[in-house]
């Protein structure tokens, strides 16, 4: 009524000041202040808006009247949003603000470098007044932060490999990919649950970490080592840690890598937030022996001092044997030398079935931050298995079977990976499989060479038996043993390596 009454009776020029003069007193009496953030700004367009659309889908509950929804290319999910001129309240460190989708249709263009769209997108934040200094910045950061995140999580994620062999795509990139879809996830990781959380509250520490390796001065970095018998889940961790973190995998083939300036090359085109894994280090290359002076030339994998002094002062390879050769030191530069922080927040994971086989070099403290050991199949991870396979939940089996699991599980010494095999032939008929699992553990627990029961029916053990013998023997039982079966392995490894030289 306001506005018609000021149209018949104002001129324009009196009618513009007058809403000028209005809004100016409604300023000041005001207690907000408003911020407009439009979705283009000029002729670019304003990555804010894109970051407060995504950060407002993670707060607008689905049960909302209304909402936006939109998948974008290559996305793994949908993105919920405010819908037209709606509002949504939000709080950031106890304040409240007010969010607006305002939408206009702009007016007929009629000429533009750049075709604009026919809407006018933004959204207005409202804030009191009094709070404007006290968050406004802190907010802004924390949304586009946050709307990384999410975008990050939304994106597929890729399984990087360099199994090109050194040679460039077309754009320059030494490393492949695939999307990456691997459905493990520390749910259905079968492990003692309290490690596990470990495990996972590290991941998580390390993650949420950046001031704090920012305040110690140390790269934005973490290395896991995984070690155990084939089948207890190595690789299946190094996929649940990139389902948790949603970062990208790096599957660095140590074999197709010819020196260390190209391993530095792989490392420098790494993305951050990555997880950057290197399987069967002890099978993948030779890197012990570290120290020993090597004269055998063609023994490429020896690290040689002063084969590294010849390089540096005249040959071609500077530290590198010539050039045509990958040694330790280059991959513990690569790990933790100056190069490992060009980019960051990077997670390094080297998995291994003999961690006797290492050199120690990579194995103090400092290189490989947390030493995991994959074991044999504990009560509490077949606990686990039962429930993915089966479904069984804690109390659905009777407490007798439960018993008899719990009193043969340990001295069966059987992975997760063996176990699983017979779950998943009968998943079927449950109890048939819990029965099965039954005789093929109390089977494994009386050939069992360390229980002492191992009889030999016609006095020879077939192959399979004894490498599980000698795996059994040659695995460390427990995490606190871990230093232990390294210096004694150490010990071991050098002894050998003496014998090759010789
Ligand atoms: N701890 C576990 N929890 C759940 N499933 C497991 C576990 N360990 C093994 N499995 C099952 O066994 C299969 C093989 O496991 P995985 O490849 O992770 O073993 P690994 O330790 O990496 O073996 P290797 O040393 O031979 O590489 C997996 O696909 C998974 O289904
Ligand atoms: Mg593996």
């Amino acid at each position: 009524f306001c506005q018609t009454l000021l149209q018949t009776v104002f001129p324009p020029e009196l009618r513009f000041a007058t809403v000028k003069f209005f809004n100016r007193l409604f300023n000041c009496f005001s207690s907000y202040c408003y911020f407009d953030i439009t979705e283009i700004d000029g002729v670019n367009t304003n990555e804010l808006y894109n970051a407060v659309q995504l950060y407002l889908s993670s707060s607008v509950s689905i049960t909302g009247n209304r909402l936006s929804l939109t998948r974008a290319l290559n996305s793994s999910g949908f993105t919920f949003g405010l819908a037209n001129n709606d509002s949504i309240v939000d709080t950031f460190n106890g304040v409240n603000v007010l969010w607006e989708h305002v939408v206009t249709q702009r007016q007929a263009q009629n000429f533009s470098w750049r075709p604009l769209p026919d809407e006018k997108r933004g959204f207005t934040l409202r804030i009191m007044k009094k709070d404007k200094s006290l968050i406004l910045y802190s907010y802004l950061d924390y949304i586009m932060e946050k709307a990384n995140e999410i975008r990050r999580k939304n994106q597929e994620r890729l399984l990087y490999t360099n199994s090109r062999g050194g040679s460039l795509d077309s754009r320059g990139h030494p490393w492949e990919s695939v999307p990456f879809k691997h459905p493990s996830t520390f749910d259905t990781l079968a492990m003692d649950p309290e490690r596990k959380k470990e495990i996972m509250e590290d991941l998580q520490d390390f993650a949420n970490g950046q001031s704090f390796y920012q305040k110690t001065g140390r790269a934005w970095k973490r290395g896991y080592l995984l070690y155990g018998p084939p089948g207890t889940g190595k690789s299946s961790m190094i996929a649940a840690m990139a389902n948790h973190l949603g970062y990208d995998i790096y599957d660095l083939e140590l074999t197709e890598v010819h020196n260390n300036s190209e391993l530095r090359k792989l490392l420098m085109k790494t993305s951050s937030k990555s997880i950057i894994v290197i399987e069967d280090i002890d099978c993948s290359i030779n890197l012990t022996n570290r120290k020993k002076n090597s004269n055998n030339t063609s023994s490429r994998n020896y690290y040689d001092p002063a084969a590294e002094l010849r390089g540096a002062c005249g040959g071609s390879g500077c530290g590198e044997e010539g050039g045509n050769s990958i040694t330790l030191s280059g991959l513990l530069n690569f790990t933790d030398g100056l190069w490992s922080c060009c980019g960051s927040e990077r997670i390094f994971v080297f998995t291994t079935n003999h961690i006797e086989k290492l050199d120690p070099a990579l194995l103090r403290s400092g290189r490989m931050d947390m030493h995991i050991f994959m074991n044999y199949c504990s009560f509490s991870a077949l606990k686990i298995l039962l429930r993915n396979y089966l479904g069984y939940e804690e109390g659905d089996l009777e407490v007798s079977v439960m018993k008899e699991l719990e009193q043969v599980i340990d001295k069966a010494r059987m992975t997760p990976a063996d176990i699983s095999e017979v779950l998943i032939k009968s998943r079927r008929f449950k109890e048939k499989a819990v029965k099965e699992l039954l005789e093929t553990l109390k089977l494994a627990a009386e050939r069992n060479p360390k229980n002492g029961l191992l009889r030999r029916t016609n006095g020879e053990v077939d192959d399979e038996e004894e490498e599980q013998e000698k795996r059994a023997l040659e695995s460390p039982k427990e995490e606190s043993e871990i230093e232990d079966s390294c210096s004694k392995g150490d010990e071991e490894g050098e002894e050998e390596e003496e014998e090759k030289i010789k």
